[in-house]
């Protein structure tokens, strides 16, 4: 497998509390997956621990790719939109990470970011505050701003999460062509019927990984109640990993089909945000 990012044994807890255990697999390059799983499964730990905002107790995480080359979308609840900042600014900060805080704007610049709120639908609104767009309106402006970034991996934190059936199909259109590209794209997502429709891989997560392949091998009713049962069982008082490496095992031996692939991929390191003991 040609990875983009790699896990490794990946064990992610907070202040002691388990969110991510013994996560071990790749997002291929190219690849177009979603990430689904009951509440509290460490979905968004796991794109958070991917782009070294949060440590690794064990395990590791390799990027194949340049770190500056990975864009993120957190939930809009993570998102203070309160700044004064106009819809034209807040789509040229896309350009931050290559030109870094004293890099200049040009024209050409502020040109393909009127072209890139024109392809998410939103002709005319360069000006207006931030502050003041719907919902819908400022997702739109978000993935305006993943297209000036040329991302090879964009990570999406429930990008449909209260946004209108009309806006997710036009976003939906935009991550088929990222897709087409051969970018690597990872989206947390609830919908199980768009995850059907759209995502043709898919990683159930239960905190541990439940399944991780083809999209309608994972999706299986079994595989959901297995993941339901697995969150409902959860000790949140539980120490940062009591597992059993037996139980790990027997997990995966059931899960054969879904795991066959995961030690295949011997990756070359390139950035690796590694962590071992470090609580948070
Ligand atoms: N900053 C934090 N401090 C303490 N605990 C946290 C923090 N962030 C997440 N957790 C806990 O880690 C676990 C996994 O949380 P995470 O947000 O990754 O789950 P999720 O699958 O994205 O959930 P949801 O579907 O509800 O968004 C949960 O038990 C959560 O309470």
């Amino acid at each position: 497998m040609n990875a983009a990012i790699s896990l490794e044994n990946l064990t992610v807890s907070y202040r002691r509390h388990p969110a991510l255990h013994h996560v071990n697999g790749a997002f291929e390059r190219g690849s177009l997956t979603a990430v689904v799983g009951p509440n509290g499964a460490g979905k968004s730990t796991l794109l958070k621990s991917m782009l070294g905002l949060v440590r690794c107790n064990d395990g590791r995480v390799l990027t194949h790719v340049d770190a500056r080359r990975i864009a993120y979308l957190p939930q809009q609840a993570e998102i203070d939109r309160s700044f004064p900042i106009s819809v034209l600014d807040c789509v040229l900060l896309g350009y931050w990470q290559a030109k870094g805080n004293w890099g200049g704007i040009d024209a050409a610049m502020c040109a393909r970011a009127r072209q890139a709120l024109a392809a998410v639908g939103l002709d005319g609104f360069s000006g207006r505050p931030v502050a003041s767009l719907s919902v819908g309106q400022f997702q739109r402006v978000l993935f305006a701003r993943i297209l000036l970034q040329d991302a090879e991996v964009i990570l999406l934190d429930e990008p449909f999460n209260a946004i209108d059936a009309r806006t997710t199909g036009d976003l939906l259109r935009i991550i088929s062509a990222w897709h087409a590209e051969r970018r690597t794209v990872i989206a947390v997502l609830h919908d199980h019927d768009q995850v059907r429709r759209a995502f043709p891989q898919t990683l159930l997560l239960a905190r541990h990984v439940v399944a991780w392949g083809q999209t309608a091998e994972v999706m299986c009713e079994e595989n959901l109640q297995r993941a339901r049962a697995m969150a409902e069982a959860v000790d949140e008082q539980a120490g940062v990993c009591e597992v059993s490496e037996a139980d790990v095992l027997a997990l995966s031996q059931s899960h054969d089909h879904v795991h066959a692939h995961l030690h295949a991929h011997e990756p070359t390191h390139e950035h690796a945000h590694a962590g071992k003991g470090g609580l948070q």
